[in-house]
C-alpha cells in the first residue's frame, strides 16, 4: 500500500516493503510496505499493541526487521545501525523524552544536534559550537522554549520536556522525522503549541506521527495508515482513512480514550 501511487518526481523518502518482526509467537509487525514522498506528513495510527512502535523501532534501527527492507531516500539502511541511519537523516522524539536532567535546556539541544560518534571534537571547534546553539536556540524558539534555555532541564514540566525532545529531534536537521506520541500527556494548550510547532515544520522533512489524539492526526496528516495486530488495515488519504470502516471497529474506545460499552462493545 502506498499513500502515492507514483514515486513523486521529487523522489522516496522512505519506503518499507514487507516489514516483519515477531517477538516469539507474536508477530508485531506483520507485511508492512509503505512508500513516502519526500515532505510526506503521515500518521499511524491503531489500538494499543498493535505495532506503532515496534515500526518507528525498526525504521530508526532500534531494532531490527525478520524480513522485508528499508530505504532511506535510496539507500538500504535495513541492516545499518541506529547511528548510521541518524547520520543519514533519520530523527525520533519518544513516547518517554529523553530528556539530561542536569544539563541546561540548550545544552540538550546543542548534544542532540552534534553528529554520533563526534562530540568529543565538539570542544576543540569552539566555532562550530556557537553555530550549533545559536541554531539550538532558534529550535527552542519555535517551540516556544527560548525563556527555559538556561535553565536546568530538570526544571521542566512534562509539556516542556516533550517540547525539548521535539527540539531536540530537529537540532540533527533530519530529512525523516519519527513522532511517537507526541501529544501524549499534554494540556490543551500545549496540544495547540504542538500543533503549531507541526504546522512550522520544513518541507524538506517528512514525518511519520504515531498518535492517539484523533484531533492531532487529522489536523497534521495528509495520509495515514491504520495498524491492527501488526498489520495494514489500510493507508489513505486522512479522512478517507478515519473514515474507513475497519478503522471503526478496530478503533472504537481506543483513539478517544473512552471505553467501549461493554453490553454493545461499543
Ligand atoms: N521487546 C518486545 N518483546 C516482546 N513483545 C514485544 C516487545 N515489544 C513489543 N512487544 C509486543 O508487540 C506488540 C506491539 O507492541 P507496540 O508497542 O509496538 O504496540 P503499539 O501499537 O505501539 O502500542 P501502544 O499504542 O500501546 O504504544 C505488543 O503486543 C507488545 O506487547
Amino acid at each position: 500500500m502506498t499513500p502515492t501511487t507514483t514515486a513523486a518526481p521529487t523522489g522516496t523518502a522512505l519506503e518499507l516493503t514487507g516489514v516483519t518482526r515477531a517477538f516469539g509467537s507474536l508477530t508485531a509487525v506483520d507485511d508492512v510496505s509503505l512508500r513516502l514522498p519526500p515532505g510526506a506528513r503521515h500518521a499511524v495510527i491503531g489500538p494499543n499493541g498493535a505495532g506503532k512502535t515496534t515500526l518507528l523501532n525498526l525504521i530508526a534501527g532500534t531494532d531490527r526487521p525478520d524480513r522485508g527492507s528499508i530505504v532511506l531516500g535510496g539507500a538500504d539502511v535495513t541492516r545499518t545501525s541506529t547511528a548510521r541511519r541518524s547520520r543519514a537523516g533519520i530523527a525520533r522524539s519518544f513516547q518517554q523524552p529523553t530528556v539530561i536532567g542536569a544539563l541546561t535546556v540548550l545544552d540538550n539541544v546543542v548534544l542532540a544536534g552534534w553528529p554520533h560518534g563526534g562530540l568529543g571534537a565538539a570542544w576543540r571547534r569552539p566555532a562550530r559550537l556557537r553555530e550549533r546553539a545559536a541554531a539550538a536556540g532558534s529550535h527552542l524558539e519555535a517551540v516556544g522554549l527560548a525563556d527555559a534555555a538556561h535553565w536546568p532541564a530538570s526544571r521542566l514540566s512534562h509539556g516542556q520536556r516533550r517540547m525539548l525532545d521535539l527540539a531536540a529531534a530537529l537540532a540533527g536537521e533530519p530529512r525523516l522525522l519519527l513522532l511517537d506520541e507526541p501529544a501524549a500527556g499534554l494540556t490543551d494548550g500545549d496540544i495547540g503549541r504542538l500543533l503549531t510547532l507541526l504546522d512550522s515544520l520544513p518541507q524538506s522533512v517528512a514525518v511519520i506521527l504515531v498518535e492517539h489524539h484523533v484531533e492531532v492526526v487529522a489536523h497534521f496528516a495528509r495520509t495515514v495508515t491504520v495498524l491492527a495486530a501488526g498489520r495494514v488495515l489500510v493507508t489513505a488519504p486522512t479522512g478517507e482513512a478515519l473514515a474507513h470502516p475497519s478503522v471503526r471497529d478496530a478503533y472504537r474506545g481506543t483513539v478517544t480514550g473512552t471505553a467501549p460499552d461493554p453490553k454493545t462493545g461499543r
